[in-house]
């Protein structure tokens, strides 16, 4: 079994007699690319802050290596990467002495710069000031700053905010990069929800400080796909529609050009082919309407506002 980097059990907080997370049971494997996403006000960057030990945890554990977040935060912190929003940079420094700066703090190797310059692909500009950086090329050297001590988990939290969509596609190469090449575990918040599609391994979506998906990508397509309506086009549509009834497939009422049929699972897709090409009929367009994630989520937040409940890798109801 996968060993989680980041545990937290039964976590809970308040802002004052405001609570803002309940119970939050958070599982993230690692070697993952977890997106953590929920929308505004969910209660993300609070997880996040508890998860760097910036706010308390007042009610329930927080595990980070398998350590108890309250009895070994300097070991944990020392082995844990994070950007929050926007790096923190001396403007008038270059990119390589805001990494020097940086070093001296955490020790690291002098060697360390030019590594960190490389993956994150700003050996070119090193020696430039960093006003003069793009806020993309900023976020790059955030992120080669939260490399500097080698971390095996990396905390971004919202590390596209503001960027333009070549910055967003830059940072998301990087995060893909640094988990498969360096085997970094990246756990990514975000509410852009077409990010956390493209790169996530696993995933869990919070509002209102509760937990209500966790588990993978690809367990979350399969429960979207439990309501999924094939569409198919034939030479022959009717009688394609007749032989689907004939076989017990849950087929919609015809329409001119296309048949629309209810499939619970993939594998049907296949099936359904077979029969048709079987029958000589020539199938011209098969095209589900599988939903995006974006589309899964606002389901999911919608559907569980008024009572959220936790659910692990299990179907979300749709
Ligand atoms: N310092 C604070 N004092 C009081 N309430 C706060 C404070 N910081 C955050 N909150 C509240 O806690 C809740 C969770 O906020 P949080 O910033 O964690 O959400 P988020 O998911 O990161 O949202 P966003 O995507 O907008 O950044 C919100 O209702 C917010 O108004």
């Amino acid at each position: 079994m996968k060993k989680n980097i980041i545990e937290t059990h039964g976590l809970s907080f308040s802002f004052g007699n405001r609570q803002v997370l309940h119970n939050l049971q958070l599982r993230v494997p690692k070697g993952a690319i977890f997106g953590f996403l929920g929308p505004n006000g969910a209660g993300k960057s609070t997880t996040i802050r508890i998860l760097l030990g910036l706010l308390p945890v007042p009610k329930g554990q927080v595990l980070l290596h398998g350590l108890d977040l309250k009895e070994n935060r300097i070991h944990i912190l020392s082995r844990t990467g994070a950007l929050i929003e926007m790096p923190t940079l001396y403007r008038h420094l270059s990119g390589y002495d805001n990494l020097e700066m940086h070093r001296r703090m955490v020790q690291a190797p002098k060697a360390r710069i030019a590594e960190v310059l490389q993956t994150v692909g700003l050996t070119q500009d090193a020696k430039r000031k960093t006003k003069e950086y793009s806020l993309g090329m900023s976020q790059r050297l955030g992120i080669a700053l939260a490399l500097l001590a080698d971390p095996e988990l990396l905390i971004l939290d919202e590390p596209t905010n503001g960027l333009d969509p070549s910055g967003i596609r830059e940072i998301r190469e990087l995060i893909i990069r640094l988990n498969r090449d360096f085997g970094k575990t990246i756990f990514l918040s975000s509410h852009l929800l077409s990010e956390i599609e493209k790169c996530a391994t696993e995933l869990a979506i919070i509002d209102k400080g509760a937990t209500l998906y966790q588990g993978s990508l690809q367990n979350l397509y399969q429960s979207a796909f439990q309501t999924n309506l094939l569409q198919l086009e034939t030479n022959n549509n009717t009688l394609a529609h007749k032989l689907l009834s004939d076989h017990q497939y849950h087929v919609l009422p015809q329409e001119a050009d296309s048949v629309t049929v209810q499939v619970q699972h993939k594998t049907e897709v296949a099936s359904l082919n077979r029969l048709l090409v079987e029958n000589g009929l020539e199938v011209y367009r098969l095209s589900s309407n599988t939903q995006n994630l974006e589309e899964l989520f606002l389901h999911i937040t919608n559907a569980d506002a008024a009572a959220p409940a936790t659910r692990q890798s299990e179907p979300a109801k749709l």
